[in-house]
């Protein structure tokens, strides 16, 4: 199995890229189906969404806008539990379908975080579209309209993903060795 180090730690491929793009295909699909009198605008959370947030517009084809925030929860190798607001939304989301890309939803604090700040702006419909989801380790009762894949509670790195601001060129996925 390929192992890279990032900084002190090891780590081995655990989703190669192969498999990221056949879920971005299957996601599309799907989103092309449902979304596609919306208007949505779609919102890349950053960091760590940038490349699954730029990998899945090419393959959508309904109408849209983009717009990006910039929130942090995660420090090291685990959540602070707190969600900082380093970039905000400057567009109007009332009466708008919005969809929110993000790379992971873990504990779901951020997720939760950003939908019930949107909440207020009164948008017609809040969408969640996350290319990696943890069961395990989510604490928040948070609507998932489109998943990519379903992984266990260990800590990755890759594909965006970042260990100390490392690690987020790597277009294939990559799992912490204890
Ligand atoms: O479900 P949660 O436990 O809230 O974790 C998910 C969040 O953690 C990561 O962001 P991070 O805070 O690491 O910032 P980054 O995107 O800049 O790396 C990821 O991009 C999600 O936004
Ligand atoms: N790099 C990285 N960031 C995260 N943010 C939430 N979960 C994770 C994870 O497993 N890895």
């Amino acid at each position: 199995m390929k192992r890279i180090q990032l900084l002190d730690k090891q780590f081995a491929l655990s989703i190669p890229a192969s498999d990221i793009k056949k879920a971005l295909w299957e996601m599309a699909e799907k989103m092309n189906k449902e979304l596609k009198d919306q208007n949505p605008l779609m919102i890349c959370i950053l960091n760590g969404s940038f490349m699954f947030s730029a990998d899945l517009m090419k393959l959508i084809d309904f109408p849209c806008e983009i717009s990006f925030v910039k929130l942090a929860s995660y420090e090291g190798m685990g959540s602070t539990g707190k969600v900082k607001q380093l970039i905000g939304l400057n567009e109007e989301i009332e009466g708008r379908t919005v969809v929110l890309l993000e790379d992971i939803v873990d504990t779901g604090v951020t997720i939760e975080n950003l939908m019930n700040q949107l909440d207020s702006q009164k948008p017609k419909d809040v969408k969640v579209a996350t290319l990696l989801f943890k069961p395990e380790a989510c604490k928040k009762n948070v609507k998932l309209d489109y998943v990519g894949l379903e992984i266990p509670n260990d800590f990755i790195v890759g594909y965006g993903l970042d260990y100390d601001g490392y690690g987020r060129n790597l277009p294939d996925i990559y799992t912490v060795i204890d």
